[in-house]
């Protein structure tokens, strides 16, 4: 089972949905995590249970960059708007940091989303239970 985070700014959050809705039955099958709203919409429009985290511009990204710099994250999908400057840039900014450090693989946008749940449903990550196994107090 991984640890896997889904994030998404404003105008990517009904792809994030549809994302969710789309491969629920990969999700299912893993913890998930979440920013305030994004873990919100996606529970109210799929069955999937997700630990939300305070809203991205109230501090949610750093919350899960926690997680990722004590290398329990497994996976990321953030689906950014890049677009749209966002007041918290500097937040995301560390988050995808922290993710470089771990080397944790992260997707930033739809198709590269699609290609790491593809590699989930084929075990690509296995190797990531290891991690979780021998580290202590791991979650
Ligand atoms: O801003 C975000 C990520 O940077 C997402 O936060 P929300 O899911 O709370 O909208």
């Amino acid at each position: 089972m991984l640890n896997i985070a889904l994030i998404a700014h404003d105008r990517k959050k009904e792809e994030m949905v549809n994302f969710a809705i789309a491969y629920e039955h990969v999700f299912a099958q893993h913890r998930l995590y979440a920013t305030g709203t994004t873990g919100q919409r996606i529970m109210e429009q799929t069955k999937l249970t997700i630990t939300r985290f305070m809203s991205g511009p109230l501090g949610g990204d750093q919350q899960i960059g926690a997680l990722v710099a004590t290398n329990e994250m497994d996976l990321i999908v953030f689906l950014r708007d890049p677009l749209m400057a966002q007041p918290h840039e500097p937040d995301i900014i560390a988050l995808l940091r922290l993710a470089d450090v771990q080397g944790i693989p992260v997707a930033t946008n739809i198709a590269t989303g699609e290609l790491l749940v593809k590699a989930i449903e084929r075990g690509d990550f296995a190797w990531r239970e290891l991690v979780h196994k021998y580290k202590p107090g791991a979650v």
